[in-house]
């Protein structure tokens, strides 16, 4: 037990000397990331939130969400992601996001890890995409946790291969994850993908819970100045992906959708930094620059990943305040893809018109949570 949850006899004694009642078993289900990020927010000394840049970032990305037309129905739009709407598409996103991290490289286009699939070179995730696809269409049940148990090392490493000599980053790690992972829905949940999602009963914020509660490769927490701060970005990420993948119904069905926050990875920190939203201490900024590696945990990064939750919940409210109909249009999820679909686009118009934009290097930590 960390050290920020009290011990329950002690609370038990405390309400029954407050003549309080037991905690109400009907409070809703809650991630604690929000009130994680507030902490982080209130300790950080290398990052903040500017509030003018706030101000101004709400309104021009509310503007271009509504001529982009952001909603959940594009997610299938891209030929990569699964369309049918089946449990064959939950366990294809279950396993995409118990895999969703770190691809980045330090090598060149030509060199990087990056996967040849349908006449095209697939980098980033959406290596991570067309690895999976590849192998469905090549009769590999890589979406099957039994696979994940009964495949030998040499038959995960050729799904996971590489179509240049860097080989996917963590590569040991994602295949022990997937073991592992395997192990315990044998052991937990009759082997089945499926019944993870069925016992969170629709509610995001539960199945987020069940998923850190039983699985330690979605269990995204880190000690902060004497306190556990939750992030839990791959099981939040899993939640969103389902809501999108199957348009707010059937397995993609939450009650409490709004619960979910930003998911704190390596490319909205940076776009949050270009609109000027989040600021970075001179020695940050630094390190960045130079892409030093950040260690998994320690304080700037930390900093860098509550700061851009709770920045992005700052972000939602001023929205509102300036748009009251965007009280029941946006929620976290679809500022988040909005804001790592556009991170990507600058990304690429950087490098194809060779223009030096506004954009600093995303941060460098290399580790499984994101
Ligand atoms: N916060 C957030 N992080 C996201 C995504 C996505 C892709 N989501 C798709 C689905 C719907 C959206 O419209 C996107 O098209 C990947 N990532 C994370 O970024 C990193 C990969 O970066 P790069 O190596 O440059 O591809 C890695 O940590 C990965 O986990 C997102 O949406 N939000």
């Amino acid at each position: 037990m960390s050290d920020d949850e009290a011990d329950p006899e002690l609370l038990a004694l405390l309400r029954q000397s407050l003549g309080l009642g037991p905690p109400s078993a009907s409070a809703p289900p809650n991630t604690r990331v929000l009130e994680s990020a507030e902490y982080v927010y209130d300790n950080s000394i290398d990052v903040s939130i500017v509030s003018g840049g706030t101000k101004s970032a709400a309104s021009s990305i509310w503007q271009t969400m509504q001529e982009k037309d952001i909603s959940t129905d594009t997610w299938s739009d891209h030929e990569l992601h699964p369309k049918a709407k089946n449990e064959g598409t939950v366990n294809f996103i279950f396993t995409m996001d118990l895999l969703n991290f770190s691809f980045w490289s330090e090598l060149d286009e030509e060199r990087r890890f990056q996967v040849e699939y349908r006449d095209k070179k697939w980098t980033g995730y959406w290596s991570l995409v067309a690895i999976l696809q590849r192998a469905l269409e090549e009769g590999t049940p890589i979406s099957s946790p039994s696979f994940w148990i009964d495949a030998s090392d040499e038959q995960l490493r050729h799904v996971f291969r590489s179509s240049t000599d860097e080989a996917m980053p963590l590569l040991d790690e994602r295949i022990s994850l997937l073991r592992e992972t395997a192990q315990i829905l044998e052991d937990c949940f009759d082997g089945s993908i499926l019944n993870v999602v069925n016992q969170a009963n629709k509610s995001a914020a539960a199945f987020v819970n069940l998923l850190v509660d039983y699985f330690p490769g979605f269990r995204d927490e880190h000690a902060f100045h004497g306190k556990t701060v939750r992030f839990y970005k791959r099981a939040q990420i899993l939640v969103a992906d389902l809501w999108a993948a199957f348009s707010r119904q059937d397995y993609g069905a939450f009650d409490d959708i709004g619960h979910i926050t930003i998911f704190p990875d390596y490319r909205i920190p940076q776009m949050l930094q270009s609109l000027n939203v989040l600021w970075y201490s001179p020695r940050l900024e630094a390190k960045i620059k130079r892409k030093e590696e950040l260690k998994s945990g320690e304080h700037l990064e930390v900093e860098i990943r509550g700061c851009s939750i709770w920045a992005v919940e700052l972000l939602r409210r001023e929205m509102i305040k300036q748009h009251p109909e965007a009280k029941d249009k946006i929620n976290s999820i679809l500022i988040d893809f909005f804001l790592y679909d556009t991170c990507k686009e600058r990304e690429a118009a950087a490098e194809k018109s060779g223009i030096k934009v506004d954009l600093l290097p995303h941060h460098r930590t290399r580790s499984i949570w994101y």
